[in-house]
């Protein structure tokens, strides 16, 4: 009998071959651990990064670029004004920008800077399901966080499918699309939820991999502004297919970032079409 054709493999070929074909500018302010890695995924999968923070710049730069990504991971005081600048120019201009609010339950500092960046209206939201759990129940309630439950890092202490209803509401009360990033990948506009099983455990064993996937969604969202949901989710299942592909080559996290590197730089059609794993979760 004959395979169904893979819907979300061709969507993810199109959105890839779009990212190739435009090269969209896109803009991370981010942490010190993910620059290197964030910027050569951007640039292998047709991006162009520029790392650019300092607050006396952004006036001039960010209305130019094509999606910007804010990341926490290293937050200091002095980082605030530059990220909440950014991310209001992105909103007020319709330029599309991400979130990724690493280790958000770390401290209270970090989960307010998280929460005033998601008042000012991130298109999507990409975090691990720890991340989401807590951003979620915090968006919601304001509750004191139980330090004891969260994790204390960057690491998950969580799987993504416990994630799910934890991003549906984050998704409801911010009205971003929201991503978490696991075993199964999840994407959610807050009412329909879509799952790609791609990706390798060793994956999580590259510091940064969560990062740069959050700037290949800001690329994805960049060529396709107005599918956000179906952007977000093309650029997931690229980015687990790359790190499938790598793994076959790979004899560790270092070299398996090496190979993924080169893997999503390589990715053809017919790679997507065969590997690409997406279904409808709920
Ligand atoms: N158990 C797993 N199996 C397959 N892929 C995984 C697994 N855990 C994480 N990944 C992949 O690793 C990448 C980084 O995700 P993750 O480790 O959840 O982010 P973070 O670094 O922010 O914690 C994603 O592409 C995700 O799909
Ligand atoms: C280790 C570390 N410490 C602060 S930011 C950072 C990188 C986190 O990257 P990721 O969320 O992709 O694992
Ligand atoms: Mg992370």
């Amino acid at each position: 009998m004959e395979e169904p054709p893979n819907e979300w493999g061709k969507k993810a070929w199109e959105h890839l071959s779009l990212v190739r074909t435009h090269s969209p500018l896109i803009q991370c302010i981010t942490n010190f651990v993910s620059m290197d890695l964030m910027a050569n995924t951007l640039l292998s999968a047709g991006a162009s990064p520029a790392m650019l923070y300092s607050a006396e710049e952004l006036h001039h730069f960010t209305p130019r670029v094509s999606a910007l990504t804010v990341n926490i991971g290293t937050l200091t005081p002095s980082w605030l004004p530059a990220m909440n600048t950014a991310a209001q120019l992105c909103s007020s201009l319709s330029i599309p920008w991400v979130l990724d609010p690493v280790a958000v339950s770390a401290s209270p500092f970090r989960l307010n800077a998280c929460l005033e960046l998601v008042r000012l209206r991130p298109n999507v939201i990409r975090g691990n399901a720890s991340e989401i759990i807590a951003l979620s129940l915090a968006s919601s309630t304001q509750p004191a966080l139980n330090h004891d439950a969260a994790p204390k890092g960057v690491d998950s202490v969580h799987e993504s499918m416990d994630a799910i209803e934890a991003a549906k509401l984050l998704a409801q009360t911010s009205g971003a699309v929201v991503a978490v990033s696991g075993a199964t990948d999840i994407v959610t506009d807050g009412n329909r939820v879509f799952g790609a099983h791609n990706g390798v455990a060793m994956m999580q064993k590259i510091t940064a991999t969560g990062c740069s996937l959050t700037a290949l969604i800001a690329a994805f969202v960049a060529v396709d502004k107005s599918h956000a949901l179906d952007a977000a989710m093309s650029a997931l299942a690229v980015f687990g297919v790359a790190g499938e592909l790598g793994m076959k080559m790979a004899k560790g996290p270092a070299s398996l970032r090496l190979h993924l590197i080169d893997a999503l730089y390589g990715l053809d059609e017919a790679a997507l079409l065969s590997h690409v794993n997406v279904t409808t979760l709920c």
